[in-house]
């Protein structure tokens, strides 16, 4: 008679360009796990964990990895030490989700779980989500990203409601193209059938190999890599962050000067704007992806500090001059009924369904809380 395996617990990779909507997609995965316990582990680029926390307001708990990109941690022992974690008998998971930066390599992280020690995890797969509204000057900035649909099991082609219907279909398409191997599935704001991830049928065991990155094609990658290719290629070999902390609120006049004029290569902004007087009621959640841009305003918590945190993320930035701009934008005075003006254009319009949008009341109740070496 064989011995009993021990359980294993799949452990998904969710990569995706800056800004294309990973968040997004775990805080619905979260919301709608039909059932499952779900262990979060989030890999911000910035030193602010805006990922980490952003996923705590609808969690409660998660753990982040916090600065830099984990593909490039030369020893794995810190997200094996969370795996440990989470992988403990006792907290009963069903399934592990890494968020990966912006910027990392995803078959690096791969490779990483494939070589860890752990014996109740399997590596459960790749999801890459694109942004369909920026994909194509992506892959024109960084063709790099075309080798991670290669080794991706599902492509989420998000963000969907930001291109017309015949741009949709030619964007699967090439899509499809480029992630051979995956299945494609279109969503707007992340909103994907869970059971494509929690559900077995989406790689059933008998099919691994054909499905997913093996070890063969993890070895041939080395060998490329190995060609010369590796880390200059790295998206965020490019890429700096600025972090900005404040805690006396934003003019929001300048702050919106800053954000009109901010340069080309400042891809990324995203964190949490204090307005003061502007707005005493409401932080706002700021994303800025490309040239969009927008603001989701959102009550504080009865004893949250009132601060700004923001994670700026770009390429061929000045990171100094940024920052000293942001820090002009500090106001002490008060600003005039009219301040607000240019901040609430940008504002979600409420009817539009967004996970950001949703309060934390929304909580799943039996989410893992992964412990108390956990930090959020
Ligand atoms: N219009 C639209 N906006 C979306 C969609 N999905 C996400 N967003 C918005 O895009 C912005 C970035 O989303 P995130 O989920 O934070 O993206 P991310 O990939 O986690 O970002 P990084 O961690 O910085 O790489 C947010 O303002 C989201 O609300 C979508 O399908 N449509």
């Amino acid at each position: 008679m064989n011995p009993p395996r021990t359980p294993q617990i799949p452990v998904i990779v969710l990569a995706g360009f800056l800004g294309s909507g990973k968040t997004t997609l775990l805080n619905h995965l979260l919301q709608h796990r039909a059932g499952n316990r779900i262990g979060v582990i989030v890999n911000d680029f910035g030193s602010i964990e805006i990922d980490a926390m952003t996923v705590a307001g609808q969690v409660g708990s998660t753990v982040s990895l916090g600065n830099g990109c984990l593909c490039c941690a030369v020893d794995a022992s810190e997200l094996d030490t969370y795996l440990d974690t989470l992988t403990r008998p006792a907290a009963r998971l069903d399934v592990i989700v890494i968020e990966a930066s912006g910027l990392a390599e995803p078959q690096e992280l791969v490779r990483m779980l494939l070589a860890s020690d752990n014996r109740r995890i399997r590596y459960g797969g790749l999801v890459e989500v694109v942004d369909a509204a920026e994909f194509e000057s992506t892959r024109v900035r960084h063709p790099e990203v075309d080798r991670h649909l290669a080794v991706a099991d599902l492509v989420v082609l998000n963000k969907t409601d930001r291109v017309g219907e015949a741009e949709h279909e030619r964007l699967r398409e090439t899509v499809a193209a480029v992630g051979s191997r995956a299945a494609v599935v279109s969503a707007a704001y992340g909103r994907i059938d869970p059971g494509l991830l929690f559900d077995p049928v989406l790689r059933p065991d008998e099919d691994e190999g054909a499905r997913q990155l093996s070890f063969e094609d993890l070895f041939l990658e080395e060998r490329e890599a190995q060609a010369g290719e590796e880390h200059a290629e790295h998206l965020h070999t490019a890429y700096e962050s600025v972090s900005f902390t404040a805690d006396v609120p934003l003019n929001p006049r300048r702050f919106m000067s800053f954000l009109d004029t901010r340069p080309e290569g400042l891809y990324r902004i995203k964190g949490f704007a204090d307005f003061g007087a502007g707005d005493r009621d409401n932080r706002y959640a700021l994303h800025a992806v490309g040239r969009f841009l927008r603001f989701v305003p959102r009550p504080w918590g009865r004893d949250e500090p009132r601060l700004t945190r923001l994670v700026l993320i770009g390429s061929g930035i000045d990171a100094e001059a940024l920052y000293r701009e942001l820090a002009d934008c500090r106001e002490s005075a008060e600003p005039d009924a009219m301040s607000m003006w240019g901040v609430l254009r940008y504002v979600q319009n409420p009817d539009v369904q967004n996970p950001d949008v949703q309060q934390p009341d929304a909580l799943a109740p039996d989410v893992q809380q992964p412990g108390d070496d956990a930090r959020s």
